[in-house]
């Protein structure tokens, strides 16, 4: 399959967000190649639509765990694949209108997984201000910007007067750093995925992984049924959430990313019986790992060669040996 070139990259803007400098860390794109979105659902729909060639959007944070409308809009809709994943250490300043000290901040306003990092930071300096979420930590710190203080000193009503943002989104909107050093976890790593329309499957390179969504049905054991399809095939999962698919309480779908690649045998294997379990599973791609780390210890007993001699095995049984 001929490997097209991504040129123009929608990425959850506006300008200054963590995605956008985790996009910027790839290399890619070139000027005017990178479109800022809205949200994470309109950068998937510029995809969908053909708007753009790919996405570059939030997953998963180590500390706050998954991004639902990532995972969300790769469950539903038209289908969509990862075709890269990259990891970017986050950290977060308090960004504010120049002169703004710090005791008038009243309202604070980040993306919630930002908030959600710090929390203890919050609580601990400013206690009594408004928390309130924004589209994304750039979107904050725009609003911030935006804001006025009136003649009388005090804040126009609605405008945010302080973003939880990167310190980069703070120069670009021309915000003084009334704190830097916010989050309560130093160290904290965002993984952002890389999304396509399905037409594009990077070659396995022996340290992948794979992205799914299993529908499964409301019945006892459904997902130790699911976990026994990876777990005896010797693929450890990286990643797995459960996710309301909004037909009633209980009914739940089950976003897994697991080692190894569609190509390998073992996750083959295990791709087909969970079609075979599942009332539906969507695939969301493989894709190399962007810590280059190999599958953890794949024995011999799933490496692709022991696939094929038990269904050579097999075949000479069906043909009609013994044995
Ligand atoms: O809002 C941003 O800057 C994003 O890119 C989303 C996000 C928010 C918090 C931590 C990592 C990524």
């Amino acid at each position: 399959m001929p490997v097209q070139p991504v040129t123009r990259f929608a990425f959850l803007g506006p300008e200054g967000t963590f995605t956008e400098a985790a996009l910027h860390s790839l290399g890619t794109p070139s000027e005017g190649g990178a479109v800022p979105a809205p949200s994470v659902p309109a950068a998937l729909a510029m995809v969908r639509s053909g708007e753009v060639d790919a996405a570059l959007v939030p997953m998963e944070n180590s500390v706050e765990g998954s991004v639902s409308p990532t995972i969300d809009g790769l469950a539903g809709g038209e289908p969509l694949v990862v075709t890269r994943e990259v990891f970017l250490e986050v950290d977060f300043v308090l960004g504010v209108r120049p002169g703004t000290p710090l005791a008038a901040v009243r309202r604070v306003a980040s993306h919630p997984h930002a908030l959600a990092q710090v929390r203890g930071w919050l609580a601990a300096h400013l206690p009594d201000a408004e928390v309130v979420p924004a589209a994304s930590t750039a979107d904050a710190a725009r609003l911030v910007a935006g804001g006025a203080p009136d003649p009388a000193g005090a804040v126009v009503a609605g405008a945010p007067d302080a973003a939880v943002c990167p310190e980069l989104a703070a120069e670009r909107y021309g915000l003084d750093l009334a704190a830097t050093g916010l989050a309560d976890a130093p160290g904290a790593v965002t993984r952002f995925v890389q999304v396509e329309r399905p037409g594009r499957l990077p070659a396995p390179t022996g340290a992948d992984k794979t992205t799914l969504t299993c529908f499964v049905a409301d019945r006892t054991g459904a997902l130790l049924d699911l976990l026994t399809e990876f777990a005896s095939r010797g693929i450890s999962l990286t990643r797995l959430e459960s996710r309301p698919t909004r037909e009633g309480l209980g009914v739940y779908s089950f976003s897994v990313d697991c080692e190894g690649h569609v190509a390998d045998r073992r996750v083959g294997d295990a791709l087909v019986a969970l079609h075979r379990l599942c009332d539906d599973v969507r695939f969301h791609g493989s894709y190399p790992r962007s810590d280059g780390r190999a599958a953890a210890e794949v024995t011999e007993r799933f490496a692709d060669a022991a696939f094929g001699t038990a269904e050579d095995w097999l075949t000479r049984l069906r043909e009609g040996a013994g044995g």
